[in-house]
């Protein structure tokens, strides 16, 4: 949410006009504190564009206008590949203004990071790039005073995404910043000096939101409020220390112990991805931190879904129960006692670094919750859905940080239907077994990761697991 001076609400609720000049609306896109935001094609040059219109509610407070006007001509000046372009301006029938930009059309990095945290060489390939929006605005001679993952849009590009730095809603010029500003920006993103009403402040203000972001690409949520005693690495265990130091520096409070400018934050961003020795990948705990944040938002956890109990298929002294995931596609067997949590929702493998969109996934548990949580007594399954070429390299190719200590018990799956392999680990973090298996269907070629947490190490609970598992094309 941002924090707005005092009066200022959301804009009136308005239909869906027809045109803007020359652009055919599609649809609303959203809404923010002052405007609209459009999809509308330009059937002149046949493109879609993104046009941001002021809300009928502030078209004649003079101050909002000015800088709705303003954010148009920054942008427009700027001219950079790492921020949203405009085209064109244009005043409606109402005398209302609009502008015409780039259509972002791979939402923000927002929706990414509440899918979790985000792989290392993602996230610092991301803040290089945030940080190369925000040096042009820098050199251009403006603070963007809102930086958050909301107001950084995402493009397709031939080479995948480009990160495009929007909102500058707030934006203020360097020169008249060092006098009396009024406080704005978002909690959680906003340096301590943004918060105190006509305090000063300068390009120092960014860098701490770069910190901010930073912090959340690679822990899933943004910093407490300032000061920021704890390092990302506290809940991410294994990042680089010079990152830590980095992200500390740019959250201080202080402002003249974070680096200088968003130049400086991008430099040493990009010693640290140069670096030889730099980690891959999320380390396995962290991996289904956005399967229960979804599966929480939609109420999917906390009841069994298809329950059907047997004890035909069972160990001695273990009755399986039989779940399906929401999609239907993957049937699990697992035993009853540990299937008193259940989440249906599916999972992304590219919370592993592995190129790829939402996937199929189970996960059934005592306590879904704590199922990323090294030692925590906690038993259950977890199966999802991988790429068929994500997991040719074996296991290898998708575990890329050992999730116990010591060396686990490798061996081959034996199963009429399923090939694979299955490492096991009889003592993890001091919480019982952990087991990761590929497994690949024999006849469609389908591949499922597993993970499996139990407090004794029985191979046969595993086996039996694989045995009882069985994915639909
Ligand atoms: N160029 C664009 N391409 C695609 N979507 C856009 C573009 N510009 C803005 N949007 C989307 O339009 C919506 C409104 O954007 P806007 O910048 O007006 O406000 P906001 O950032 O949501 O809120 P606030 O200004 O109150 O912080 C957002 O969901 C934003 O992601």
């Amino acid at each position: 949410m941002t924090f707005e001076p005092p009066g200022i609400g959301k804009p009136q609720a308005v239909g869906q006009p027809e045109r803007f000049g020359r652009y055919r609306v599609l649809r609303r896109l959203g809404s923010g504190s002052f405007a609209t935001v459009w999809l509308a094609h330009d059937d002149l040059l046949d493109t879609p564009v993104a046009v941001k219109v002021l809300a009928e509610n502030w078209a004649h407070q003079l101050d909002v206008h000015h800088r709705f006007m303003e954010e148009a001509r920054i942008l427009r000046q700027a001219d950079s590949a790492w921020l949203v372009r405009v085209h064109d301006i244009g005043t409606l029938a109402d005398d209302r203004p609009y502008f015409v930009m780039t259509y972002a059309d791979q939402g923000s990095v927002a929706d990414q990071v509440a899918r979790g945290p985000l792989p290392l060489d993602h996230a610092l390939r991301l803040l290089t790039e945030i940080g190369q929006g925000v040096t042009v605005l820098h050199r251009h001679g403006t603070i963007h005073r809102d930086i958050k993952p909301s107001n950084v849009l995402l493009l397709s590009s031939p080479v995948g995404q480009r990160v495009l730095v929007a909102d500058l809603g707030f934006a203020k010029s360097i020169d008249e910043a060092s006098g009396f500003t009024a406080a704005a920006g978002t909690p959680g993103y906003m340096s301590p000096e943004q918060s105190v009403l006509g305090g000063d402040i300068d390009v120092r203000a960014d860098v701490y939101s770069l910190g901010a972001v930073a912090y959340e690409l690679l822990t899933g949520r943004h910093p407490p409020a300032p000061p920021v005693s704890a390092p990302p690495s506290r809940k991410r265990p294994g990042l680089p220390p010079a990152l830590d130091e980095l992200v500390m520096s740019a959250l201080s409070p202080d402002r003249s112990l974070r680096p200088a400018d968003a130049q400086a934050f991008t430099d040493r961003i990009r010693a640290i991805r140069m670096a030889p020795d730099l980690p891959s990948g999320v380390p396995w705990w962290l991996r289904h931190r956005a399967a229960v944040l979804r599966a929480a938002s939609v109420l999917l956890v906390l009841f069994t879904v298809l329950a059907g109990s047997t004890g035909a298929s069972a160990a001695p002294g273990v009755g399986f129960k039989h779940l399906r995931d929401a999609s239907g596609r993957i049937r699990l067997a697992v035993p009853g006692p540990w299937a008193g949590q259940v989440q249906t929702a599916g999972w992304s493998p590219r919370e592993l670094g592995i190129a790829s969109g939402d996937e199929p996934g189970l996960l059934a548990a005592t306590d879904v919750a704590e199922w990323r949580t090294p030692g925590a007594a906690v038993s259950g399954v977890f199966a999802g859905l991988l790429p068929a070429e994500a997991a040719r390299g074996g296991l290898d190719s998708v575990i890329d940080s050992a999730p116990c200590s010591g060396e686990p018990t490798r061996r081959a799956v034996r199963d009429p239907r399923w090939s694979g392999e299955i490492w096991q680990w009889g003592a993890c973090a001091d919480s019982g077994s952990f087991a990761a298996a590929a497994i690949r269907a024999k006849r469609t070629g389908t591949v499922l990761y597993l993970e499996v947490r139990q407090p004794e190490d029985r191979r046969d609970l595993v086996d039996q697991i694989v045995a009882g598992t069985t994915v639909q094309l």
